[in-house]
Formats: C-alpha cells, sequence, structure tokens
C-alpha cells in the first residue's frame, strides 16, 4: 500500500524494518541519556539560549552555556561529552573563541555540533564558518538554506551552492540534497536538514523523517534548541544515532504538543513537557525512510 508519503517522494525509499539495528540504537541513546544525564556544553545565540537549556534537560541532558574558549577547554577535560556551537547571534570575540571551542572539542575527540544559522549573511559570520573548515563538526543541524549556504562557503563539489541570507529555512529539504551530501563527504559526520520532512544523511544513506508540527516555525529556537538536543545525544551515541534520535525525538513531541496547544505560547510548554513524556519506543518505531 503507497502511503501519502511514497507517493510525494518516489518508490525507491522504504520505511527502515522494524527490527534494524539503527531502531535499537536510538532506543538506547533516548534511555542512556535519562540514565545518565549528560553534558552537552553550548555556544549558542542569545535569542533562543534558554529553549535550547530546558529542551536539552526535558530530554534528560544537562546543560551549560558560555561564550569561551578557555571554559570550553576547561569543560573538555572535565564533565562535557559533547560541544554544542550556533552561530545565530554572534559578536567580535567569538571570531577566535568559537573556532577555539571547535579545536578543543577535536583535540579531545569529542562530537561537535554546528548549527550555521544564517550562514551566508555577513563576513564575522563567514570568516567564523570557514575557520571550522580546520576542524570540521561531527553533525551540522541546519535548515535547507544553511546546508546550501554553508557547502557554498566551503566550495565543496557537488553542491549548488547559492549563498543565501536569512535565519528562517526558506528552501525545501530536498533543495539542500546535494549540499547535505556534500557536507557529509566534506567533514565525514552526519547532516540533518529540518522541514516538513526532516532529512538526516552521512552522505551514504539518507533517512526521511516525517511528522512534526508546524507550530515548531512559530516558536523562536525550534531547530536552535534541536542542535542543542542533537549534542546531548551526541554524548551518550554515534553522530548518526544521535541525529536520528534528536530528529526523531523532536517530530514525536511536536506531534503531541500540538494535540495539546491552541497556540505557538502553549504549545511550547506543552512541547517540552512532550519532551519529558515521549517513549524511547515511540521514538525509535517512527516512521523512518530509508534510500
Ligand atoms: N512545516 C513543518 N512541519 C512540521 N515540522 C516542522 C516544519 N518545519 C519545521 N519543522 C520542525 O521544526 C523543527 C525546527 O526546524 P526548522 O526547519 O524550523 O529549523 P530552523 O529554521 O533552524 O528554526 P530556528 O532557526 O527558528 O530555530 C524541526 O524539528 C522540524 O522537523
Ligand atoms: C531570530 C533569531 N535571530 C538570530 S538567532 C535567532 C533564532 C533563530 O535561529
Ligand atoms: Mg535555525
Amino acid at each position: 500500500m503507497n502511503t501519502a508519503y511514497d507517493d510525494a517522494h518516489g518508490t525507491d525509499s522504504r520505511n527502515l524494518d522494524i527490527n534494524d539495528p539503527l531502531r535499537a540504537r536510538i532506543a538506547r541513546a533516548v534511555a542512556q541519556v535519562r540514565a545518565t544525564t549528560p553534558l552537552a556544553q553550548s555556544l549558542t545565540n542569545f535569542v533562543t539560549i534558554n529553549l535550547v537549556a530546558n529542551a536539552q534537560l526535558a530530554v534528560g541532558g544537562t546543560a551549560a552555556m558560555h561564550y569561551s574558549g578557555e571554559e570550553a577547554a576547561a569543560l573538555d577535560h572535565g564533565a562535557s561529552k559533547a560541544t554544542y556551537i550556533n552561530m545565530g547571534t554572534l559578536l567580535e570575540p567569538f571570531r577566535t573563541e568559537y573556532p577555539a571551542a571547535a579545536r578543543n572539542a577535536a583535540e579531545h575527540g569529542l562530537p561537535w555540533v554546528l548549527d550555521p544559522v544564517g550562514a551566508g549573511a555577513g563576513e564575522l559570520r563567514g570568516d567564523i564558518l570557514r575557520a571550522f573548515a580546520a576542524t570540521p563538526p561531527t553533525i551540522i543541524r541546519c535548515n535547507a538554506s544553511e546546508a546550501i549556504a554553508l557547502a557554498g562557503i566551503w566550495h565543496l563539489d557537488g553542491a549548488d551552492a547559492r549563498a543565501r541570507a536569512g535565519v528562517e529555512a526558506s528552501d525545501e529539504v530536498d533543495e539542500a540534497i546535494d549540499a547535505a551530501h556534500a557536507l557529509a563527504r566534506f567533514t565525514g559526520g552526519v547532516v540533518s536538514v529540518s522541514g516538513a520532512v526532516d532529512l538526516v544523511t552521512d552522505g551514504e544513506r539518507d533517512f526521511r523523517l516525517p511528522g512534526g508540527s508546524v507550530w515548531m516555525t512559530k516558536i523562536t529556537g525550534a531547530g536552535c534548541s534541536l542542535g542543542g538536543v542533537t549534542a546531548t545525544y551526541a554524548c551518550v551515541a554515534d553522530p548518526l544515532t544521535a541525529a536520528m534520535a534528536a530528529a526523531l525525538h523532536y517530530n514525536r513531541a511536536a506531534d503531541s504538543a500540538e494535540r495539546e496547544s491552541n497556540g505557538p505560547g502553549s504549545f511550547q510548554v506543552a512541547f517540552l513537557d512532550a519532551l519529558w513524556n515521549t517513549t524511547a519506543d515511540e521514538i525509535a518505531q517512527s516512521p523512518i525512510y530509508v534510500s
């Protein structure tokens, strides 16, 4: 039987087998975060910093926010198991502090997650993103426009690299597929592109994750906090599992929050509650279209 998803995306994608080991790894990651409250440190924008921390706590993790390469090094020596860097609101000192934090993560062999918010806008953002190419992120979590812009900034082959500015998604996820593949090949990591149907790719396999709520676009920081939660999952799981667990956790929590709410304010509250209450099995048994 063809689903609405198949009709829209053709027949070369199929729902991942219910017994596929990836689903077990996702369920285990969800349980492990709740059991071990891992710390992912964040250097993130001033608009949505509170939602990022609250979402990390709501999935079971621990949050610590700062803007310093030195503090990143101290945390990498201590409790932090992953770093989240979000480019939303930049100040001049971040020109050196953000690449230092990325370097520290790489030197400690720890994963780091990049949200290239607004990629394509401004010299400072471009300079910092170019500096990251030396110690590339383990996971890139972005919207379609940002994936295309970042592939352009890094001059990657195969990307349709139209430089595009802006913090809200305007390209459809599928338009960013070549850019996402190029980014994954360049970093050797995973790229997670959000939208109505999310795309997670390691450059070899593409996973499309339907569901979630359009209300996510009416609260600021849905994407930023998804980046933070992706870092939380990267504390306990390999990059592909972490990106999948975070995106699926978001989709199932958003499905449930939409049923409970009647506007953006009540949606955000219901969404945090749903992050807390959604079960590991609900997350791991989600539709996952693989191609
Ligand atoms: N039309 C939609 N329908 C359902 N879910 C959506 C839709 N658009 C986005 N989402 C979900 O919202 C979350 C954030 O994705 P989005 O693409 O809005 O990020 P973003 O553009 O980086 O957001 P922001 O920068 O405002 O934080 C993801 O979980 C994604 O699945
Ligand atoms: C609205 C906004 N401006 C800078 S960062 C941010 C949050 C969404 O990325
Ligand atoms: Mg964003």
